[in-house]
């Protein structure tokens, strides 16, 4: 038998092993901070970190749903670690004046510690969103709408290709559309995404497959710094669709290194770029971000605007489709105000249809979004929801939690834009409608992802009928590793020209 030929010394290494996590459990429920201990949850929780990291790694992202039940068994407060908790209280957390920063256990993990996303420090976060929030001003968006425009009309004709062929993947199609948007407008650059047959570019491949090693490098942060030494080959061979990752990074350390080089290449760029922002001589203020600090804002404006758009965008076409009331009247409204479909209708005139606005409202609801969005309490201990919380507790409160509450929220796990028509939708709206988070640390990109949303969903539904093929409600089953990750069936629909 296998476990006969073991070493000796291996059961010696793993005995000793096993003592030190013991001995760390134990400690940490005698040692760590005493006000929590009131906090209620699971022993094992308040033990070790290993609890969450067995949901998270071992049940493929099932912590999210395991909290579900957790809350349900122990109310409002739950403690999920020695020194974490997880309170209902969204304002006290992220709002305005929360002065918690974003907790390093997790978003070192992303590996972009110099980035607008990665930076921890509060005063450095602000100077560097000072810096690049007029490239996402609505002011900014409305001028470069044009930029996305363009990628939105790519994706209605290579859609339209499929009319009468086999049926379109939606899912890669609109995710490589958000991936060309978002390179074209950050950089003036584009990976020609959408051209790569069945949209199925390396780049895109190796953003997607990303997602799911947040989990593993927040709980193993050396095997990044193995990667990143490793040789090319190896990790292609270990995880081919790194190849993409390179890809990606050659093209944007190429891009960055002739600006770098030669400052007035800016000058010919078609529009505005972050680099515009970064590299301006007024900027110097707060002194120029080193070529790393630039690299990784590049990376995580990639990633943060690509996905997230693509997954409210796919959600909205599945569900819109699959209800023909819904269709309908999403498509009365569009057709009144928009008779002639040869002319293109923007941004500000699509906002204000008020169906449009609603069916984009409750896609954002109903698509899983970023979660958790840990912080760490500070500087002084607080109290939250009845218990006090000294500085340094972890605390995070899941936007699913608020999304998808049946308190706030009737039947939230069905699609109904009309609840965000009637009277009391704008004060649900302003309370309980946090896609991009509150507070200091709330998304930069908002404005952008708001001129996109409307933009694809108008054109989608004015110009394409779809019909879901062999798509189910199962297959929006996510699990969460940060960001949802679908492992079912990708949305495939029948597409048709509407006049
Ligand atoms: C529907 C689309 C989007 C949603 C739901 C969304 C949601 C969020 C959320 C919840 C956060 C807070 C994350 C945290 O605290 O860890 C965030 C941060 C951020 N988002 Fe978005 N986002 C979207 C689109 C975009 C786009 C298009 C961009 C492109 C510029 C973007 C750029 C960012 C950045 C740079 C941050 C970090 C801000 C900071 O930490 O100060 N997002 N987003």
């Amino acid at each position: 038998m296998a476990v006969l030929s073991f070493p000796p010394h291996a059961f010696g290494a793993i005995w000793l092993s096993l003592s030190f996590y013991i001995l760390l459990a134990v400690r940490n429920l005698i040692y760590r901070p005493s006000a929590l201990r009131s906090v209620p949850g699971p022993l094992l929780a308040a033990c070790t970190h290993w609890y969450t990291a067995y949901f998270d790694l071992v049940r493929d992202g099932g912590f999210l749903k395991h909290l579900e039940w957790l809350h349900e068994k122990y109310g409002p407060v739950v403690r999920i670690g020695p020194n974490e908790a997880d309170p209902d209280a969204f304002d006290s957390i992220y709002g305005a004046h929360s002065t918690f920063v974003k907790d390093p256990v997790l978003y070192k993990a992303f590996q972009q510690d110099l980035s607008s996303f990665g930076l921890l420090d509060p005063r450095e976060a602000r100077k560097r969103r000072e810096i690049l929030s007029p490239l996402f001003s609505r002011r900014a968006t409305l001028k470069l709408e044009h930029v996305i425009q363009q990628k939105v009309d790519k994706l209605i004709n290579r859609v339209l290709r499929y009319e009468g062929n086999s049926p379109c993947n939606i899912f890669m199609a609109v995710r490589s559309t958000t991936l060309d948007i978002i390179a074209s407008y950050c950089f003036a650059q584009s990976f020609d995404t959408m051209d790569h047959p069945e949209f199925r570019h390396p780049i895109l491949l190796a953003i997607l497959s990303g997602i799911s090693v947040i989990w593993t490098l927040k709980y193993f942060p050396f095997l990044y710094y193995l990667s990143e030494r490793a040789p090319g080959w190896l990790m292609h061979r270990i995880s081919p669709v790194s190849k993409g990752y390179t890809e990606l990074f050659a093209f944007l350390s190429r891009h960055l290194d002739s600006i770098l080089a030669d400052p007035t290449k800016l000058d010919v760029a078609d529009h505005e770029t972050i680099f515009h922002h970064l590299l301006h001589p007024s900027t110097k203020q707060h002194n120029i971000p080193s070529r790393k600090s630039l690299l990784d804002e590049s990376l995580t404006l990639l990633g943060a605007g690509s996905e997230t758009v693509g997954n409210v965008v796919t959600t909205g076409v599945f569900h819109v489709f699959r209800n023909k009331h819904i269709s309908n009247r999403l498509m009365m409204e569009l057709d009144a105000a928009w008779p002639d479909r040869s002319h293109s209708v923007g941004f500000q005139s699509l906002e204000k249809l008020p169906y449009l606005t609603a069916v984009i409202k409750e896609s954002i609801r109903m698509a899983g979004v970023a979660t958790p969005l840990p912080r760490v309490v500070g500087p002084s201990d607080v109290c939250i929801s009845g218990y006090t919380m000294p500085a340094g507790t972890v605390v995070s409160l899941g936007i699913t939690f608020v999304h998808e509450n049946r308190k706030i929220f009737e039947e939230p796990d069905c699609f109904l834009p009309e609840r965000w028509l009637g009277a009391i939708s704008k004060e649900m709206e302003s309370k309980y409608f946090v896609p991009f988070s509150r507070g200091p640390r709330m998304c930069l990109g908002m404005n952008l992802a708001w001129c996109e949303l409307y933009l694809l969903f108008g054109h989608l539904f004015r110009k394409i009928e779809m019909e879901v093929h062999n798509t189910g409600i199962e297959d929006f089953e996510y699990r969460q590793h940060w960001l949802p990750v679908y492992r079912k069936r990708q949305l495939h629909t029948r597409v048709r020209t509407r006049q």
